[in-house]
């Protein structure tokens, strides 16, 4: 199991059985191995008497604690979440090898592109896993998650269930976290995309260099059987693509790539759209997406599906879940659209989309908010974004986290220039912010609220409450005879 693992040192024996892995004192029993992590809030060094306590059989660190215990094991390793990685990949039978297993990351369009990966694959015929933001998935077995990218250990264990269950792909979403805690180090990717980078997570990366370079990570460590699918049209598309030793292949909108696509029209009712010398109508809108499915067909194509079937299908595909999901109200015509734009540039992606499709009569409502315990530099740009795409603006909370509710409004405020100030309302109460802009919408107006998505919860101080854009539109536009 320790195949990979740069070990300095070792205590105990090391023929010893083992039933199960963990990253977490709390769970450690014997027959388990404790993985001491260096984490944002904790150092899991601090955990080890812990799980010592509570019968682990090895633990596996940086540090060898002051204190050995006689009955345990020790593995002292050079960096405990490479290692996690590597011997959660060996536990569970390197599933990722019995799979065709295809990655997407950048700033946005992960979930787009991985949810329309599963979905295109399963009308191809085949047995399919997905490990999105959204849900997990196993074919059509909806297994829920709680991160974009799921920790080594679960990401194997579900993995190996894929196999099991005679999946023969799989597609999954890599977010930066995911590369530099090593959650996907060790596993065997057919293929990568690249969709696209901007500013997001700085509080964790610090710089956008590092955020660059979490990113590049991914594909510094494909194999050379590997495709690395990248976007030419971003300013980082090529440098993701330098040290890596597979593949290189990429799609484009503007100009040359392996696969490129024209855009004949954004339309209210999809795009339409010249795939590589075809002609394609879709139901998916705005011209971000038109980078989604050119990334989606691309990678289709490398894993050697037929172009033509490819595009048949993809062209009836609808959108994931609260991804520029419609809710149009009955008596007014008011197009309700909650979109998970939480970043800048997705905010101004939809915002533009909403533009080019809108009749001129049409007023543009948005509500949106910033997530607590998450990169605040966004926050008073996405305020001002708002305001530059929108006649009128409720800002409001998104998951407030352990942060003040009031504090991230008032970051947001700063943002809106001064000749904004009059179209810009403040409710902290994210229902009665909705409800507010429900009321202020005329007749065939488009209301959008922004952030939050398919989620159907609000994380307030740790504790989760049922809360869903999506119920919460439909029930205002009821309460208010919509
Ligand atoms: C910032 C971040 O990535 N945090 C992740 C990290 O937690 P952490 O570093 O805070 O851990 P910690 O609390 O300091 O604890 C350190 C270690 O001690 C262990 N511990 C802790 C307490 C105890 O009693 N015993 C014990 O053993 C913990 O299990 C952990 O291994 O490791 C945990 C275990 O894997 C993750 O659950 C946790 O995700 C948190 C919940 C999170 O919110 N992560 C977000 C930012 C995230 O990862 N997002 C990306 C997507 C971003 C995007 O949109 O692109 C994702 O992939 O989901
Ligand atoms: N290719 C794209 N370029 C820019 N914006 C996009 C793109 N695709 C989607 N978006 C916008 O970003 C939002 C999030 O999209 P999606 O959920 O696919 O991204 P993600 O990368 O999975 O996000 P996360 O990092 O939270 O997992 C969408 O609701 C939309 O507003
Ligand atoms: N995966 C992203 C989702 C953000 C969604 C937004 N609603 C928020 O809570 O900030 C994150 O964890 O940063
Ligand atoms: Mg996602």
């Amino acid at each position: 199991m320790l195949t990979g693992v740069t070990v300095r040192a070792l205590v105990g024996s090391a023929d010893v059985a083992v039933h199960g892995l963990t990253l977490d004192s709390r769970q450690a029993q014997p027959g388990t191995v404790f993985f001491a992590l260096r984490g944002v809030q904790a150092d899991g060094h601090q955990f080890i008497p812990k799980a010592v306590e509570q019968g682990a059989s090895v633990v596996v660190c940086e540090e060898l604690p002051a204190e050995l215990a006689d009955a345990t094991t020790y593995v002292q390793v050079a960096s405990s979440a490479e290692a996690m990685a590597h011997v959660a990949a060996a536990f569970y039978g390197h599933p990722s090898r019995q799979l065709k297993l295809v990655g997407v990351t950048g700033t946005n369009g992960k979930t787009t592109c991985a949810t329309a990966l599963h979905n295109l694959f399963r009308e191809l015929g085949y047995h399919v896993g997905l490990l999105s933001t959204v849900q997990n998935q196993i074919d059509e077995q909806v297994i829920p998650t709680t991160h974009t990218t799921p920790d080594a250990i679960r990401l194997n264990e579900l993995l190996a269930r894929m196999v099991q269950a005679g999946c023969t792909h799989a597609f999954m979403e890599v977010s930066s976290h995911a590369v530099v805690q090593h959650r996907t180090t060790g596993l065997q990717f057919a293929g990568g995309i690249f969709t696209n980078l901007t500013h997001d997570h700085l509080d964790y990366h610090g710089t956008f260099d590092n955020y660059l370079k979490a990113k590049k990570g991914f594909f510094d460590g494909l194999s050379k059987q590997a495709f690395a699918l990248t976007n030419a049209d971003d300013k980082r598309g090529s440098v993701m693509l330098q040290n890596t030793a597979a593949r290189r292949e990429t799609y484009s909108l503007r100009g040359p790539a392996t696969f490129r696509a024209r855009l004949i029209e954004n339309a209210v009712h999809g795009l339409h759209l010249d795939i590589d010398g075809r002609d394609v109508q879709f139901r998916l809108i705005g011209v971000f997406n038109a980078y989604n499915l050119l990334a989606v067909y691309g990678a289709a194509v490398l894993l050697g599906e037929d172009p033509t079937e490819v595009l048949t299908i993809l062209s009836g595909l609808t959108p994931a879940a609260g991804r520029f999901e419609t809710i149009v109200a009955e008596k007014t015509r008011i197009t309700g659209i909650v979109d998970f734009a939480h970043s800048p540039d997705a905010l101004e992606n939809v915002l533009s989309t909403i533009a080019d499709i809108r009749q001129p009569s049409q007023q543009i409502i948005t509500v949106v908010g910033c997530g607590g315990n998450r990169d605040a530099g966004k926050r008073p740009i996405m305020a001002n974004l708002a305001c530059q795409g929108s006649s009128r603006v409720v800002l409001t909370s998104d998951n407030p986290r352990f942060e003040d509710p009031n504090d991230i409004l008032a970051q947001m405020q700063a943002g809106v220039q001064p000749a904004d100030l009059g179209k810009v309302l403040t409710i902290a109460d994210r229902r009665e912010a909705i409800k507010t802009a429900v009321a202020l919408a005329q007749p065939g107006d488009i209301l959008l609220v922004a952030g939050k998505g398919h989620e159907t919860y609000q994380d307030v101080q740790g504790v989760k409450s049922d809360f869903d854009d999506r119920q919460v539109l439909r029930e205002m536009f009821a309460l208010l005879g919509k």
